[in-house]
């Protein structure tokens, strides 16, 4: 049974973000709020936005207008410093792991603990080990470097990096995307788990019903340019969009509600 939000603090709050490139509006008026210690999930068609308002929350991408309050604290009017200290607080998960290569993985969730944290070398890949187990990968993981690895396991490292700095929000960018089902079933228990057990708000991106069905206490419809609707599933597949009514009630759809019963 997934957990409720804890209660209804509000962590990220999002009003009137536009965004454009060139002519082209991505989004107009977009108003979200991410609560403490929720999983949501942000869905919607290709294109319309997803990684735009993760990249404008986590301050990769400077919003046209529009506020984004974040710890009670509106990005916009801080300094870069302030900005940074802000960011150190969150954990995010890209898509393509982004782990450097050329590091084996305790070196890679070492870096941002020496880099941001000060450690010493020492220390910062004793704690890189910790979190390495953290999230489920054996201790002689920790010499391997990415190419040795299951696209599991290099999510999994990914994951581990994400979490070095003890974040309050962690965003995931379609983190189960080139996983096998099986795989990606783990991978979403793992999140709840964590969370649980962490206490942090996970703001997720995704296309996979199963993830969102087995992990998510709300979920955000993108669609023209805005938020259709941010609600527990039950309110969100009863809402009438054309959208949403082939994305939760076509064949895969149907698929993920009875898996999601059935869990
Ligand atoms: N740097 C950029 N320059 C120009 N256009 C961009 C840029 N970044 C995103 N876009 C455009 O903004 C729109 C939204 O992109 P975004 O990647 O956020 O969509 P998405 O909802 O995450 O899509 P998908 O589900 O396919 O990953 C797209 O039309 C994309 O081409």
């Amino acid at each position: 049974m997934k957990e409720k939000a804890a209660h209804r603090d509000v962590v990220i709050s999002v009003r009137g973000l536009c965004n454009r490139f060139g002519r082209h509006e991505v989004h107009t008026d977009l108003n979200l709020d991410l609560y403490h210690r929720e999983i949501l999930g942000v869905v919607g068609g290709s294109g319309t936005g997803k990684s735009v308002l993760l990249r404008s929350i986590v301050g990769l991408h400077a919003p046209d207008s529009g506020t984004i309050e974040v710890f009670g604290e509106q990005l916009q009017a801080l300094s870069q410093q302030q900005r940074s200290r802000i960011e150190r607080r969150f954990g995010v998960l890209f898509q393509s792991g982004a782990l450097f290569s050329s590091l084996t993985l305790q070196e890679n969730v070492a870096l941002p603990l020496i880099e941001h944290a000060k450690l010493s070398r020492i220390d910062a890949e004793h704690l890189a080990r910790v979190k390495l187990a953290l999230v489920g990968l054996p201790a002689n993981a920790a010499e391997k470097y990415p190419a040795q690895l299951s696209g599991g396991m290099v999510k999994r490292a990914s994951l581990a990096r994400a979490l070095a700095l003890d974040p309050e929000v962690l965003f995931l960018d379609e983190p189960t995307a080139g996983l096998d089902p099986i795989g990606a079933a783990a991978f979403d228990r793992l999140i709840v788990t964590l969370r649980d057990a962490l206490g942090f708000s996970v703001f997720l991106v995704t296309h996979d019903l199963d993830t969102l069905y087995s992990t998510c206490d709300r979920v955000a419809v993108l669609a023209s340019r805005s938020v259709l609707v941010a609600d527990r599933l039950a309110v969100v597949e009863a809402t009438d969009d054309p959208w949403i009514r082939d994305y939760f009630h076509g064949p895969r759809g149907r698929t993920a509600t009875t898996r999601g019963e059935a869990r």
